[in-house]
């Protein structure tokens, strides 16, 4: 093993929160490097040269610690040997852990360990940071925790304790956990029992399904704390104050890839641990004037939904099960007749089909975000509000509605690749009718750098709320049927009397959950009060505030 470098510092330069350390090249020789320890275990040692300034900025600053040099000291479970030499020469140090940026989008924890001549130098460094990081009040401190131990390949537990709870513990956040015992138990006990008051945030390991069942239970809580009726589509919500972080534990895992560009809980950890910000749309999703859920990603009815109810059959399978799914409905080739009717959001900047990509501080969220009137109310809703609701009718093969670009490891550039994460509207895609071989063009497209909008068959909007009406109504017992799982084929098709080519509903999937209606009506949700930053459900994960803009 390379000989143990050491790193001093004789100079550290604390101007304002930038940490920077001069590392003094009389103090050292240029034969020894000195190499940064990666936290995690089984990291890669990433020597570099000597005599160069290390800057770290204090808000990606995880903590800091004294070291003992005279004594051995234990660094992620392994015991590493301080070169006798800086025991003799330097008897003080300290470590700071910081963020590291990896390779696409990749965070990881490093440390590194500065040795000082004098103990008050030390002390006052440590004493100075650990003060500063106080002072970051965009930090969570007491986190709850859902864990979904049956999403995914039901690795929710591990991946918590081996990856993420480290790291809370390294930051000093303290956590409650709580593995859920069955579907809905997040929601539940965030909608009734959970003591919210005492944390800055709820953190969900597990996929999208799990993040927004969770999104429910605390938008559902604010409500029912504050009177509000959710059953009303118009009714204003109030905002909620937790954060909401993810880590990536699920099938799809789209929420927490299209937020932060990869699905790896460590970095999904370190984002939250730093308390970064990004803001997101939620839609809310009723049927007959009565609330049914709260969509963050995607609502997808035909071929989206087919894929869902079927694959929730399979988990078994764990992630697996889509692509099976995915093959079995592609081949059914089912359509389903409707009318789907929308409010296209219009003087907003960006298109569906511009080649925008929505990131962090995004200009376009923030413009189309923020498009009210002075008294609050969304100009689309002035009297002389321009344009108004489209009706299309038709056979569809699917028609997804995506808040945000749906990207994932599936399909890196997601349903919508231009879809924006808080500009309060929704991505509405129709795919009419067409044969096997054009629906397989198109969903390929979704894996590919050809425009999946670019078909005849195809039709995207940007709308601010949308409704859907199957041609068939549903009646009870249908509902009851659909309840159970089992499919009707009450629709005989006029081309082949003698047979029923087409079941009459799908179902909708709502970020990956059955809704039990086939006729919805969808809008972005609107909040009391003014549309501030601080007006927004806010998630601990890059920040992920769900945007609640006011919706038409
Ligand atoms: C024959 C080649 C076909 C290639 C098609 C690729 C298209 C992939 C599009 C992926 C869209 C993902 C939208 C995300 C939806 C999630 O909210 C939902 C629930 O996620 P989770 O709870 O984490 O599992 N995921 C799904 O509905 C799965 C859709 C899979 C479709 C193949
Ligand atoms: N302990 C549990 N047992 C059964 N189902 C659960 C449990 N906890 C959560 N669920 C349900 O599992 C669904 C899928 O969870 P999710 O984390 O999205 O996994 P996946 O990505 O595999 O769908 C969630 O909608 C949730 O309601
Ligand atoms: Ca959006």
């Amino acid at each position: 093993m390379e000989k143990q470098p050491r790193l001093l510092a004789s100079q550290l330069l604390l101007k304002n929160s930038l940490f920077e350390v001069s590392l003094n090249r009389v103090l050292l020789t240029w034969k020894e490097i000195a190499t940064k320890k990666k936290r995690v275990s089984g990291g890669i040692h990433h020597p570099f040269k000597v005599g160069t300034s290390h800057g770290v900025s204090v808000s990606e600053i995880l903590a800091v610690r004294e070291l003992d040099v005279d004594s051995e000291t234990k660094d992620d479970g392994r015991w590493q040997k301080m070169p006798q030499k800086s025991t003799e020469a330097y008897p003080y140090a300290f470590t700071v852990s910081y963020v590291e940026r990896a390779w696409q989008h990749r965070w990881r924890c490093s440390d590194v360990t500065f040795h000082c001549l004098e103990g008050a130098l030390c002390q006052q460094w440590v004493q100075t940071i650990r003060e500063q990081l106080t002072a970051l009040t965009s930090r969570p401190k007491h986190l709850l925790v859902y864990i979904n131990p049956y999403g995914g390949k039901q690795q929710g537990e591990r991946i918590y304790e081996q990856k993420v709870a480290p790291l809370f513990t390294l930051a000093s956040i303290s956590t409650h956990v709580i593995v859920t015992e069955h579907a809905n138990h997040a929601r539940d006990h965030l909608r009734t029992e959970a003591e919210l008051k005492k944390y800055d945030g709820v953190v969900c390991v597990g996929g999208d399904g799990m993040f927004s069942e969770m999104v429910h239970g605390l938008v559902s809580r604010t409500q029912r704390d504050n009177g509000v009726d959710q059953n009303s589509p118009e009714e204003k919500l109030v905002p909620c104050t937790l954060r909401i972080g993810i880590i990536p534990a699920g099938s799809t895992d789209c929420i927490c890839y299209a937020t932060v560009g990869i699905n790896d809980p460590v970095t999904s950890a370190l984002h939250i641990i730093v308390g970064d910000a990004q803001p997101m749309d939620v839609c809310s999703v009723h049927h007959n004037n009565t609330f049914l859920r709260y969509s963050v990603s995607l609502l997808g009815y035909g071929f989206y939904g087919d894929v869902l109810a079927d694959s929730e059959r399979k988990r078994w399978m764990g992630p697996a099960r889509y692509d099976f799914s995915g093959f079995k409905t592609f081949l059914t080739h089912h359509y389903y007749e409707g009318t789907v009717s929308f409010l296209p959001a219009t003087d907003i900047l960006g298109t569906p089909r511009d080649k925008t990509r929505c990131r962090a501080g995004c200009f376009i969220c923030q413009h189309n975000g923020q498009l009210y009137s002075e008294d609050h109310q969304p100009l689309f809703l002035l009297p002389e509000y321009k344009g108004g609701w489209r009706v299309i009718r038709g056979k569809f093969l699917a028609i997804n509605a995506a808040s945000m670009s749906c990207a994932c490891p599936r399909s890196p550039k997601g349903l919508s690749p231009a879809a924006h994460l808080a500009d309060g509207t929704t991505d509405l895609i129709l795919v009419r009718k067409c044969s096997r071989f054009n629906f397989l063009r198109h969903l390929l497209r979704h894996t590919s750098k050809y425009d999946q909008f670019d078909m005849n068959f195809v039709e995207v909007h940007r709308v601010r709320r949308f409704r859907f009406t199957p041609r068939y109504c549903q009646s009870d017992s249908e509902l009851d049927l659909r309840e159970n799982g089992k499919r009707l084929f009450s629709q005989i098709c006029r081309d082949h009397p003698a047979c029923s080519c087409s079941p009459a509903y799908s179902s909708w999937n709502c970020d990956g959950e059955i809704l039990p209606h086939a006729a919805i009506e969808v809008g972005l949700v609107r909040i009391k009060g003014k549309i501030l930053d601080e007006n927004l459900l806010q998630s601990a994960q890059t920040g992920v505030k769900v945007h609640l803009p006011f919706g038409q």
